[in-house]
């Protein structure tokens, strides 16, 4: 943690301080700010300390035992600290919902943003990944939870060029129970998960590799796109930074499950040596390997020549310049 970072911290834990207990009455929408699956997220006010922050709310018909206990479980994120975790300002719940404030990331959701650009480049790949591996390991040894939901949408990014992870779930035996309503559209759950075999922290590390190789070529990578299909991505556009032209990426998908039976029956992804560092291929190539005793832990990660690479910058301003031209605000 460097000494800014510990500013930062500072800065939240005086900001939550003045805020207290949340109510439902003290906050005000000012508009929304995407639907996730099983969820809705809200840029609000808090209207007390006029503290922005961001509401997700999520529905779930449970009884209001079930509910008291989420609540009560969700007091876990107060102790979830770290620059690699969004900030978590409270829980409560009126009626069915359950609404998570959290700090409001005004950079958004790696989702968006590869929907604004055409790829995201290798040298802010390479910061993601420092982010993600130092969330997810934050998440383990401090807490000895694994995060379940690894994908770009929950992965967010602000202006000032910090990346941190959000969505993962600290009530495990209450995820499963309520997670099975939560399939999305696309499926970044590894083959064991699939198979319903027991899984753990390994299966966040399929879900990174498989978001990177997303956002490195622009298209959920499943079915994998050709060659071809990538050579004439990168060629019309080698710094993949001009803005995505309609349809594109909207591929003909598969149905979901054809789609699991794909990950669980063919091979991997995998980036092309073509266009990629062979550091970035090699580390996403151990991420998605489709038996977990092949698969590289966090600890291997950790040491590989790829996050190596980028674990050593300690400044945002190379990812906070990327995020706002990517956002158009190229000040
Ligand atoms: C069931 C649940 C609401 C309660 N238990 C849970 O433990 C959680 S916690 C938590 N979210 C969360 C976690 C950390 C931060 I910082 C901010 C957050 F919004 C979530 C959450 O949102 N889950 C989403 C539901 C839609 C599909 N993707 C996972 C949960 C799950």
């Amino acid at each position: 943690c460097t000494d800014k970072q510990k500013d930062r911290m500072e800065e939240f834990f005086k900001a939550k301080r003045a805020v207290g207990e949340l109510k439902q009455d003290d906050l005000v929408n000012i508009y929304e700010l995407g639907q996730g699956n099983g969820g809705v997220v809200y840029k609000v006010r808090h209207k007390p300390t006029d503290k922005i922050m961001a509401r997700k709310i999520i529905y779930l018909e449970v009884k209001p035992a079930m509910k008291n206990q989420i609540i009560r479980e969700l007091k876990v994120l107060h102790q979830c600290n770290s620059p690699y975790i969004v900030g978590f300002y409270g829980a409560f719940a009126v009626e069915a919902q359950i609404s998570i404030c959290m700090e409001y990331m005004d950079g958004g959701s790696l989702d968006l943003i590869l929907k604004k650009v055409m790829r995201i480049p290798e040298h802010i790949l390479g910061k993601i990944t420092v982010a993600v591996l130092r969330g997810l390991s934050y998440l383990r040894e401090r807490h000895r939870i694994m995060h379940r939901d690894i994908k770009p949408s929950n992965i967010l990014v602000n202006f000032q060029g910090e990346i941190k992870l959000c969505d993962f779930g600290v009530s495990a035996q209450l995820i499963d129970s309520t997670l099975h309503t939560f399939i999305g559209t696309r499926s970044y759950m590894s083959p064991e998960r699939l198979e319903g075999a027991h899984y753990g922290i390994m299966s966040d590390i399929w879900s990174l590799g498989l978001s990177l190789v997303e956002m490195a070529v622009g298209r959920y990578p499943i079915p994998p796109p050709s060659t071809q299909d990538i050579d004439n991505l990168i060629k019309e556009d080698p710094l993949g930074n001009r803005p995505r032209p309609e349809g594109f990426g909207c591929y003909k998908g598969l149905a979901i499950f054809e789609l699991m039976e794909w990950i669980v029956n063919e091979a991997p992804p995998s980036l092309p040596r073509s266009h990629f560092s062979s550091e970035f291929c090699d580390f996403v190539d151990r991420c998605l390997k489709k038996s977990t005793s092949e698969r590289a832990d966090l600890n291997t990660l950790l040491h590989h020549p790829f996050y190596k690479r980028y674990e050593a910058e300690s400044d945002n301003q190379e990812v906070s310049s990327w995020i706002r031209q990517a956002c158009g605000y190229d000040l």
